[in-house]
């Protein structure tokens, strides 16, 4: 017996849980440069229907910003680090949280002295990034440290890859792969969760607490119990476990 089916045979299975950027696609110049490897929609689909449909993308972005990227899939999803969730085809969404785009049209007035700047419109969060504009960082972490002290405790920063952000305090991949894992068909499966940045940590911890499998992608500290190097080494791995060529555990340890 080969080791994926060995995996599957020796209970109900896992849950696969992924991150999005810097996980299943390169980094990219800015938010919207993001390059689909070709394989990348029929390797998830043929994950999801070998898993059971337990298989939800874990990002910061919104979940309709993973459909632009992965279009007529439909995949089960965590979005806007959380807070968004689409299992089965039904969206939840949390009641009450505040609109900022006010404030967001404030913070793209205040950055405009930087063109490279990026500000990214969430609507409950944003994100500005710095990637293409690295001598303006001072600025960007200022304006949205300045933006947050406004905001309140009912916010948080985030901090990514060349990215700071305002989120809703209550956002977390933790919480959102928790909650998934009370739903079918995720209750009673092994989650495994593979992400590459200091914001999937939380969906880390979570996980590692659950007697799961996590795998971060790219180098740097981590909660992580396994680790590969690039998302095409994972799109390989994914290729593996589909074939019954590799068990998430023969990964290398982080
Ligand atoms: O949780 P993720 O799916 O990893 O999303 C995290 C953030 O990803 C995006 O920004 C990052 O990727 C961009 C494209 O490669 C890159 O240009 C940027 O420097 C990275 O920070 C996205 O734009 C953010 O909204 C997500 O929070």
């Amino acid at each position: 017996m080969d080791s994926a089916q060995a995996e599957g045979e020796r209970g109900p299975g896992f849950a696969l849980f992924l991150d999005f950027d810097g996980t299943l696609v390169e980094i990219a110049p800015t938010p919207d440069s993001v390059v689909v490897a070709p394989e990348l929609p029929l390797l998830l689909a043929a994950l999801r229907d070998r898993l059971g449909g337990a298989l939800a993308i874990v990002t910061g972005r919104s979940i309709a910003g993973i459909d632009h990227f992965l279009p007529g899939l439909g995949l089960d999803a965590c979005g806007m680090h959380g807070l968004e969730r689409r299992v089965g085809g039904q969206v939840a969404f949390p009641e009450g949280l505040a609109d900022l785009r006010p404030r967001i049209a404030e913070l793209r007035a205040r950055l405009s002295p930087h063109p490279g700047l990026i500000v990214e419109d969430k609507r409950i969060g944003v994100a500005v990034h710095w990637r293409m504009a690295p001598e303006a960082e001072a600025e960007a972490r200022a304006a949205i440290d300045a933006l947050a002290a406004e905001l309140g405790p009912a916010y948080k920063i985030q901090e990514g890859k060349a990215v700071r952000e305002i989120v809703p305090a209550q956002a977390g991949k933790g919480e959102g792969i928790r909650a998934l894992m009370q739903m079918a068909p995720y209750g009673g499966r092994r989650p495994v969760f593979i992400g590459d940045d200091r914001t999937d940590e939380h969906g880390f911890d979570a996980v590692n607490r659950m007697g799961g499998v996590t795998v971060k992608i790219g180098p740097g500290e981590t909660l992580a119990r396994y680790r590969l190097a690039t998302p095409a080494e994972l799109r390989e791995a994914m290729s593996g476990w589909l074939a019954g060529r590799l068990s998430w555990e023969d990964l290398q340890p982080a």
